[in-house]
């Protein structure tokens, strides 16, 4: 009987863009990105169990607030595991349990994380040996930022953002997320991008952004890495969202070496030093903010990976 085996567990990412380069709007309604992903350690735990039919269940760990999460047909997780199951012809239905840290319509793609998670927890369940590649073909479909929960660590991303190719870094680089309550739409934050630039707006250019980020990688030096941050979103987000400027200030204030919005936002990532650093960041911020929109945390992280097999 199915209800008899056991399940099993994988975790995947959350992800900051070091660099977010935006193109003009293409024909299928996605921008032509040049991005830095880097995966960070805040993750999701996603649990899948044989079961008779497919459902989901969803759990906030350490303060996260999943209220705004979908239980149905919409979430990631439910449809990256039917996708597999169709594609390899299973039929077993699963329960998927999924333990979130990473904070909702964050701009921290925690969604795109719980289907790289469950991907791996139902090839592994379903002993199917896709490898990668095949998995991360698959999650291309479910959304962009999909792929990069797999491979995980640091990755320049271009096209939509699937097409994946790792950056040699060096060391650990330590942040300090502050949280915002009020979630951002993508598809919005990106058609404010577009209207804020007008119907004659070209394209970006080559302007070394992506060679200076590279750098600094590479030499594991955190601040020029702060530099060398940026967000082609960020004042769409700002306008969405005017709070953000003010977070972003408070950041730099509070002794952050750089503060960039990640993604399409409302959360701000700060840079910091050294772990000590980024805790001094969050402490000097506790009282400005609250203590609850606050975490801290390291990459590169690694991308989704089984972690153990439940009884
Ligand atoms: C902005 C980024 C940066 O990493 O992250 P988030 O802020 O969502 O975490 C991503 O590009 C988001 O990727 P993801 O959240 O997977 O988006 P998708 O589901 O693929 O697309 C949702 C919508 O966002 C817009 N979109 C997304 C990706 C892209 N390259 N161009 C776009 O214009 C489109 O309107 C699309 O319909
Ligand atoms: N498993 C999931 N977790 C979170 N959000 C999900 C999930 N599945 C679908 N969604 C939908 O995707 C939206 C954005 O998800 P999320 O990945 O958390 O943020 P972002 O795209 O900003 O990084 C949510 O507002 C929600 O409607």
């Amino acid at each position: 009987m199915s209800e008899n085996r056991p399940g099993v567990t994988a975790r995947a990412p959350a992800k900051v863009n070091l660099l977010l380069q935006v193109g003009p709007l293409r024909d299928d309604g996605f921008h032509d990105l040049v991005t830095v992903f880097q995966a960070v350690s805040l993750h999701e735990d996603v649990t899948a169990t044989p079961a008779d039919t497919w459902g989901i269940t969803v759990e906030g760990a350490g303060g996260t607030d999943v209220s705004g999460v979908p239980l149905d047909g919409r979430n990631l997780a439910l449809r990256a595991a039917r996708l597999l199951a169709e594609r390899a012809g299973v039929e077993e239905p699963v329960h998927l349990h999924v333990r979130k840290e990473v904070p909702v319509a964050g701009g921290m793609a925690g969604g795109s994380a719980d289907a790289a998670a469950a991907l791996v927890a139902c090839d592994a369940l379903w002993q199917l040996r896709t490898g990668l590649d095949g998995l991360a073909a698959l999650g291309a479909d479910l959304g962009s930022d999909v792929p990069f929960g797999l491979h995980g660590r640091t990755a320049v991303g271009t096209g939509r953002g699937e097409q994946l190719v790792p950056v040699l870094t060096r060391g650990a680089f330590h942040w300090v997320f502050v949280l915002d309550d009020t979630g951002l739409s993508t598809p919005r934050v990106f058609a404010e991008c577009d209207r804020q630039r007008g119907p004659g707006w070209t394209g970006p250019g080559a302007d070394g952004r992506l060679e200076a980020v590279e750098a600094a990688l590479r030499d594991g030096d955190p601040r020029a890495l702060a530099a060398a941050l940026s967000n082609d979103l960020a004042d769409a987000a700002c306008a969405l969202a005017p709070q953000l400027t003010r977070t972003l200030d408070a950041g730099r204030a509070a002794g952050a070496l750089g503060a960039v919005v990640s993604g399409s936002g409302p959360t701000v990532a700060l840079l910091a030093e050294s772990a000590t650093a980024a805790r001094d960041v969050a402490a000097v911020l506790a009282p400005v903010v609250g203590e609850g929109r606050l975490r801290t945390a390291s990459g590169p992280a690694v991308g989704a990976r089984v972690l153990e097999a439940v009884a």
